[in-house]
């Protein structure tokens, strides 16, 4: 197994561990760490509190909701940012109550909104003006109204996890008025609208989109309160900073981070009064680097290649249905055969086993002698990876299993079953 670099703070199981899990449950195997999960919480919200006092941090369910993690962000004093009736229904699984919720979505439906104000939803971001309507129409019952604004911020990262560029399907845009008319749609109507939001983009390793997407809704809340008298109480810069996924990949650490944040939003509310509460929703960056994916090896198969003279696929038994990242944002992993270091690495490929051209992990460097039968362990896999997995090919998604603080595991998440994959069809008579 390659040796961790000394600052490398990504969760990795041991040989006796993985050993361990893969005879219990099985693999692919997602296996998360309540140390690590708890500790990345912990260092978040300190470093925030200690830059700006009234500080409020939520986990963005969506990274990962499996309600086991859900329960360990709401213990260590997290609300739960929830972006769909699904998640908030595994919050409240998890014996969250609604009001620590807050509820996003671009379009979210009128059953969406009416179940979440019924269980006592604590915040709507809302995201568009039809949205304001339908929840005076449906009555706010005790959730207080955020506006998600587009700050008009080009991020670097992946284009298709930019969310703060002028063009965005999110929130309401700045420039054009749009923020400003929704702020006094929600005041005229007497919504209880509370503040401004704002999310650019996620695995941002530069974060330079996120300091001026709050420097911007910042002055927006300041602008408000000189032109109309609304004293924003809260402003909310999202989530967003990058997770290690390999050596290259360096994200701000979170003390720099959450400084540079509270300087701008700080720097823009100077001499304005208004004294809000500032709240973050990251997901990525608390829980990628808390879950590893077990694998095992079925095939090493070395062919011609045009391009590399021979390519040497290790073949695992999962694939872009438990890891579709690779496949839709071209994300580069490190994987790690679980076992004694062997002297000599190649270069291969690692492929799933989908009826796909699915080069799942490349160019990843792994012992000469990898065999049939091998344990693989892909680091920085918490973060979505269970919450996007599918059934594609008919494959169950993999079971979760957690590892405790005193060093056990149990099993947080089980695998599909194939009857349950079976459960939803219907063959209608006379077809067969
Ligand atoms: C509104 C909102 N908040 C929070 C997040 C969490 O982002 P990340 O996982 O990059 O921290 C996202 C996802 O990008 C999001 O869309
Ligand atoms: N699914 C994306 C992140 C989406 C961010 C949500 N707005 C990823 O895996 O990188």
């Amino acid at each position: 197994m390659t040796t961790a670099p000394t600052n490398d703070t990504r969760f990795r199981v041991s040989e006796s561990v993985a050993r361990d899990l893969a005879t219990a449950y099985g693999t692919p195997l997602y296996v998360l760490d309540e140390a690590t999960f708890r500790g990345r919480i912990r260092a978040y919200r300190e470093a925030f509190e200690a830059s700006y006092p009234k500080s409020e941090l939520t986990y963005a369910a969506k990274a990962n909701s499996t309600v086991a993690l859900l329960a360990i962000a709401a213990a260590e004093g997290c609300g739960i940012d929830v972006a769909s009736e699904g998640e908030l229904r595994a919050a409240l699984g998890a014996g969250i109550p609604a009001a620590r919720c807050h509820l996003h979505g671009n379009n979210k439906s009128f059953e969406e909104l009416s179940f979440a104000i019924e269980q006592g939803i604590g915040m709507i971001v809302v995201d568009h003006f039809g949205e304001i309507e339908t929840i005076q129409g449906i009555g706010t019952g005790s959730a207080k109204l955020a506006l998600r604004l587009a700050p008009g911020v080009d991020p670097v990262t992946h284009a298709k996890i930019s969310t703060g560029q002028a063009d965005t399907k999110f929130g309401f845009n700045i420039a054009d008025g749009s923020a400003e008319r929704a702020t006094l749609r929600c005041l005229e109507l007497g919504l209880p609208l509370v503040g401004f939001h704002c999310h650019v983009g996620s695995q941002l390793l530069d974060p330079e989109a996120q300091r001026s997407g709050g420097e911007l809704i910042a002055r927006f809340a300041v602008d408000m309160l000189r032109r109309h008298g609304f004293a924003a109480e809260y402003l909310n810069v999202g989530g967003g900073l990058g997770a290690s996924y390999t050596d290259a990949d360096r994200p701000m650490n979170v003390r720099d981070y959450c400084r540079l944040i509270v300087e701008a939003v700080t720097g823009s509310l100077a001499g304005s009064g208004l004294d809000p509460v500032l709240a973050q929703e990251p997901g990525r960056s608390l829980v990628a680097e808390t879950g590893v994916t077990l694998y095992t090896v079925g095939l090493v198969k070395t062919v011609p290649s045009k391009s590399a003279g021979r390519r040497t696929y290790v073949c695992v038994d999962g694939g872009l249905s438990d890891n579709p990242r690779p496949a839709l944002y071209g994300a580069r992993y490190d994987v790690e055969r679980i076992g004694p270091a062997a002297g000599d690495e190649m270069v291969v490929t690692v492929s799933g086993k989908h009826c796909e051209t699915d080069k799942l992990f490349e160019d990843v460097r792994l012992p000469r002698d990898v065999a049939t039968g091998d344990l693989l362990q892909v680091l920085c896999t918490g973060a979505y990876n269970a919450s996007m997995a599918s059934n594609y090919n008919r494959f169950p998604r993999p079971a979760a299993a957690l590892i405790r603080l005193d060093g056990s595991h149990c099993l947080v998440q089980r695998r599909d079953t194939w009857a349950e994959m079976l459960a939803r069809e219907i063959l209608p008579e006379g077809l067969a």
